[in-house]
């Protein structure tokens, strides 16, 4: 017996679980990410769970790393649970490798992290190239000085009476208050015929003067908001209301930097830093037509090195890490305006919006555009939520999963929180999402996920035994974008494997039978009359399927009326030629748009990302999710236009028209 097979032979019970653990993370990283790791040592490492993404800062890691040898570079990729270490010799490395495989570091909120070490050919990473800021953007740094810093930070005075002060709102995850005029959230607009008495603070026009005179901004503003966000706050990704606001709107940021993430309809997301003291500056095209937002968390990824204070966070691997968050002030100055707006983003414009409103789409681009607005960006936002209302995987799809063969490799598209990764543990799950904050749940739980498009899945052609399309084919707003959907996920069959896919039914009446969705509705039809012709759609989604988990209570949300949106980036509807639907009731159009009434605590006890522009005594905000309620027969004839599959099952579950396919 060999040195080698000895020590093999003795390694302990831990050991043993570390190795699997080792060899695990190298087939997550090829499956997921496409990373080769190779079995022969070289001077470079990837270090599984040591990434920007785990909370794994630069500064706690390096001198892990350090004390093995000397690291040559370590590239941290951002958002990712992994990062590179080059060492300057193989023999560092080797001993790198030794050493701190399973070992256990803190991440920068102290909780443990167990870091799993394999070697690679060479410590690389594509980089993203130098992004442009949103055109229209302009970051001025040291706008002000640490002593105007002290006294605008002083002028707002955060302990008055609540109850005199209807502009000022105590909310729960982030302190708001209005001068000049007051915004108001319900509607996302301000009461332009009542200034609020006492204009913007002396110290602001002041300031606001002097910014005009040098050019910084091109007119005076009337209206100031501040926010105060403690580390862990943040607001929600939205347009300022075009019809509210003249183009200008500029925020100075102070007390403490934050990363503001800026998206365009496309999906492309420019993260921004604003350094204390700074002036961010939007007009035109950031203003329209981008969305800003703050991801409420704790730590910011950042530019390591001194000289980049503010703009764009790129990807430069080998100088990102994480920055913790202090409580930022931000003082939103904008200008009212009078008359409609009349930008260059009809479809993104309000005052635009009736000539060119949401409707049924016509083109492709138009229906991704509303997928984009009432589907992925309203997951986006209620992603907790969401979660905290599925819990209870569906009978007939775990019966599928139990059914595969064991080894089976399996893709989840459109994995949602996970629900059914784990539901099988001989097979090999991996899901993927639309929604990052939905992936983030999944990988808490230590699923595989990632985040994608279901038109444009990253997986190899034939390489899966089986897949699942639950509740996710509905949200594609065209003919043509549902039967590529199913094309994709036919495109990842291996010949004979099978797919099982869930839409919800026009018909919620089938067969004489009630689905669970209508019966709850007969249950409380008393209380509901009590209250509004309104009803939580949480409640609906959660008791239609039999997914009731234990959201045993609807939100308290008595009286909104569906046609009035509530909170940021739910932008109105009410010009929308799309119906929207009247919860737990029968659908009277296949296109439509379903209500969420975001509940800003979901889940007993459990912790949930501050959000929410409102406060905790406030409904919470309604979200518009589309749909497209399949009619009997109309997934199997979509089906049918597909090649290579035959139909081995199609049936009604509960509200949902259901079908299994097999590639042949
Ligand atoms: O905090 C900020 O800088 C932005 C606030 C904001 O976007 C808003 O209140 O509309
Ligand atoms: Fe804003
Ligand atoms: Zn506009």
């Amino acid at each position: 017996m060999d040195s080698n097979h000895q020590s093999n032979y003795k390694l302990s019970k831990t050991e043993k679980k570390f190795l699997r653990k080792q060899i695990k993370a190298r087939h997550t990283l090829l499956r997921h990410e496409g990373i080769e790791t190779v079995s022969c040592a070289t001077q470079s490492l990837i270090v599984a769970n040591g990434g920007l993404g785990n909370r794994v800062s630069r500064n706690q890691l390096l001198p892990v790393l350090e004390k093995c040898g000397l690291v040559d570079a370590l590239l941290m990729p951002p958002n990712k649970p992994y990062s590179f270490v080059r060492y300057k010799t193989v023999e560092e490395s080797k001993k790198a490798y030794d050493t701190l495989n399973g070992k256990e570091i803190v991440d920068d909120l102290g909780q443990k992290i167990i870091l799993y070490l394999n070697f690679v050919e060479k410590a690389q990473w594509k980089e993203l190239g130098l992004q442009a800021l949103p055109p229209g953007l302009m970051v001025i740094e040291d706008i002000i000085s640490s002593e105007d810093e002290k006294r605008l930070l002083e002028s707002v005075n955060w302990t008055e009476d609540t109850d005199n002060q209807n502009f000022q709102k105590s909310l729960k995850h982030r302190r708001v208050k209005h001068f000049g005029y007051e915004f108001h959230y319900e509607n996302n607009h301000v009461d332009k015929d009542k200034p609020l008495p006492g204009g913007l603070p002396d110290i602001c026009d002041s300031i606001l003067e002097k910014w005009l005179k040098e050019g910084f901004i091109k007119h005076k503003h009337d209206q100031l908001t501040v926010n105060q966000y403690e580390p862990g706050h943040g607001i929600p990704a939205h347009v300022d209301t075009h019809s509210a606001f003249e183009d200008e709107i500029v925020s100075l940021s102070l007390g403490s930097e934050i990363v503001m993430d800026f998206k365009h309809p496309d999906g492309v997301t420019v993260p921004v830093m604003l350094p204390c003291r700074s002036l961010l500056v939007m007009t035109g095209e950031s203003r329209y037509l981008w969305t800003h937002g703050i991801t409420p968390r704790k730590f910011d990824t950042v530019q390591a090195s001194r000289g980049h204070k503010s703009g764009i966070i790129t990807g430069d691997v080998e100088d990102l890490t994480l920055s913790k968050r202090g409580i930022r002030t931000s003082f939103t100055f904008r200008k009212v305006r009078q008359t409609p707006c009349n930008c260059s983003y009809p479809l993104v414009c309000d005052s635009q919006m009736k000539e060119t409103s949401t409707s049924f789409p016509e083109s492709d681009k138009e229906a991704s555009q509303l997928e984009q607005e009432y589907v992925h960006q309203v997951y986006e936002e209620i992603a907790r939520h969401f979660s905290s209302t599925r819990h209870t995987p569906w009978p007939h799809i775990v019966e599928f999963l139990k059914a595969l063969p064991s080894g089976s490799l399996v893709a989840d598209i459109g994995c949602g929180n996970g629900k059914y990764l784990g539901i099988n543990k001989e097979l090999y799950m991996i899901g993927c999402d639309r929604s990052q904050n939905l992936v983030d749940i999944c990988r808490e739980k230590h699923y595989q996920a990632f985040v994608c498009d279901a038109l444009a899945v990253p997986i190899r052609s034939g390489s899966c035994d089986a897949c699942i399309s639950i509740a996710v084919i509905h949200h594609f707003a065209t003919a043509e974008r549902r039967v590529a959907a199913l094309q994709e996920l036919v495109r990842l069959l291996r010949p004979g494997g099978k797919a099982l896919i869930y839409v919800w039914a026009m018909e919620q009446e089938y067969n004489n039978n009630k689905s669970k969705y209508l019966r709850e509705n007969r249950i409380s039809q008393e209380k509901k009359e009590e209250i509004s012709n309104d009803t939580s759609v949480q409640e609906l989604l959660v008791k239609q399927m039999p997914d009731v988990g234990n959201q045993d209570s609807a939100p308290s949300v008595p009286s909104i009326n569906d046609f009035q949106d509530r909170g940021y980036n739910s932008r109105k509807v009410t010009n929308s030629k799309l119906p929207i639907h009247t919860n737990r009731t029968s659908f009277h159009s296949q296109d439509l748009l379903v209500p969420w009434h975001l509940k800003e605590n979901p889940g007993k006890g459990k912790s949930i990302e501050p959000f929410g522009p409102l406060g905790s005594h406030d409904p919470g905000p309604v979200f518009h999710r589309y749909y497209h309620v399949f009619c009997e027969g109309e997934m199997e004839a979509a089906c049918q236009t597909l090649s290579n599959i035959s139909i081995l099952q199609s049936y009604y579950d509960q509200g949902n028209w259901c079908v299994i396919l097999q590639k042949v």
